[in-house]
């Protein structure tokens, strides 16, 4: 079994680079599919398992994909199959992006629907209560979705009853390619969106107002493959920050764009982390003594949910009660009973988990839960005496690149290991250590 195996106790010192952002990486990458003359050249692409599996979507659609040096190139010239099996969205629910750029350029899209995951139910009803506004025909059933439309879209106002990331990104899709205006009211303002946006844009698309709660899209014939290079992942940025501020250390986040995390460095800053601009990126200081505060998850430019894990490994060190309050997934709390295991003292109440710090986090053997929670329970092993392990490292694989080998890097004790194949005992040392994914395809 894969492990990492961290050792606390190591202050963090030195320079990381951000690399480029998953979460607008997938609907870029989704997006090229609706350029039906040119090649598309996507740069900063991250060696991540998320983007192995939107580029094996693509190619199963007979979409042409090459990934190599952190560059995508696709060419989706030719006609495609408009399906995405289960196989795909099952790995990775990013892959029902698909539907608004297939429906947009063919008028039909089948995709497998996606189901709960472990953070909760991600129902996509938004998405498509925005196709048939468009003039789509939707239909669910036997474990699919599936839309289609005589002729084009035609553009519609679609009010999203909550600001959903998926859903802004996937009707803005559907629409660049419609007959006419489509305006998204209460839409999600996200840096992703802002970055799809300026992606579109960039192929020919007419969209402005991204980055603001309305959106509107003229619609135009045709959209061309184009370079573009995405922006950089706020939250591996936000992860590292806090790594730095765990382990009281002082660290240059490179690529890290403050505009985007204003939240996450407000709360820092109430915590006592001192965080600076420098020209590169943000340097993050470390506090002898951190202070409690209380974070409650939002639509950006509120408190980033994907962020909420990191800050409970945090706040688990500050000194006082720190309370979380997760509004955007019903059940993202998965984590709680993990660092449990490491001697956490916390409690859940309803939407909201209390506190009581600090704790003494003790090393234990733990599981990943998901994503964020992966590089959470290794943030709390960073601070935690003695040895910690955690396993189920294919949900830290989907967001985060060499996440152990650059935590290495700026001093942390921490080794990746598979046990099935090397005794731990004689692995157990300070990197360097293996990646899984060391070539690109
Ligand atoms: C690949 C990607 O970019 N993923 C991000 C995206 O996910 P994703 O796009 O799936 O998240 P959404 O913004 O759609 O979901 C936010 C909330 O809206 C609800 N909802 C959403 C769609 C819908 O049709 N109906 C509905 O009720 C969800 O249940 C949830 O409560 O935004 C999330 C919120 O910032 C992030 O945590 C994810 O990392
Ligand atoms: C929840 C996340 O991603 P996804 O929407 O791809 O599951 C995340 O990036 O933390």
């Amino acid at each position: 079994m894969e492990k990492i195996i961290v050792r606390g106790g190591q202050q963090l010192h030195g320079t990381v680079k951000v690399e480029g952002a998953k979460n607008a990486v997938l609907p870029v990458l989704a997006a090229s599919i609706i350029a039906s003359e040119g090649t598309s050249v996507i740069r900063g692409v991250p060696v991540l398992a998320d983007v192995y599996t939107i580029n094996e979507v693509l190619r199963n659609m007979n979409v042409d994909v090459n990934f190599i040096n952190n560059t995508v190139t696709i060419d989706a010239s030719r006609q495609l199959t408009t399906e995405a099996p289960f196989e795909y969205v099952r790995k990775m629910r990013a892959s029902v992006l698909v539907l608004g750029p297939l429906l947009a350029r063919f008028g039909h899209a089948k995709v497998a629907m996606p189901g709960g995951c472990a953070i909760g139910t991600r129902p996509i009803d938004l998405h498509l209560k925005g196709f048939e506004a468009m003039g789509a025909e939707v239909h669910v059933g036997n474990g699919f979705v599936e839309a289609s439309v005589k002729g084009r879209l035609k553009g519609a106002k679609v009010y999203l009853d909550m600001p959903s990331v998926g859903a802004t990104e996937n009707i803005m899709m559907a629409a660049a390619l419609a007959e006419g205006r489509t305006i998204i009211e209460n839409c999600a303002k996200e840096p992703e969106i802002v970055d799809l946006a300026n992606y579109l844009n960039k192929m020919g698309a007419k969209i402005v107002g991204a980055g603001t709660e309305t959106i509107k899209i003229d619609g135009v014939e045709k959209l061309y493959g184009v370079e573009y290079t995405v922006i950089p992942d706020r939250v591996e940025a936000g992860t590292f920050m806090v790594a730095a501020a765990i382990s009281g250390g002082n660290v240059l986040i490179e690529n890290a764009v403050s505009e985007h995390l204003r939240p996450v460095i407000s709360k820092l800053e109430e915590m006592d982390v001192q965080i600076t601009e420098e020209k590169d990126g943000l340097r993050v200081i470390g506090p002898k003594k951190l202070k409690a505060t209380d974070i409650k998850t939002l639509p950006h430019p509120g408190f980033p949910t994907d962020m909420q894990s990191q800050m409970m490994a945090l706040m688990l060190c500050a000194e006082g009660t720190s309370v979380i309050t997760e509004t955007v997934f019903e059940n993202r709390f998965m984590h709680v009973e993990e660092f449990r295991r490491m001697n956490a003292k916390m409690k859940i109440e309803g939407r909201s988990v209390i506190i009581e710090g600090p704790s003494d986090l003790q090393g234990a053997e733990v599981a990943a839960t998901d994503l964020r929670a992966a590089a959470a329970l290794i943030l709390a092993g960073l601070r935690a005496e003695n040895y910690t392990r955690v396993t189920e490292l294919k949900h830290l694989d989907r967001g985060y690149v060499n996440f152990a080998e650059k935590l290495a890097s700026l001093g942390a004790d921490i080794v990746r290991v598979d046990d099935s194949v090397v005794p731990e005992e004689t692995t157990v040392k300070k990197g360097p250590y293996r990646t899984k994914h060391s070539s690109q395809n």
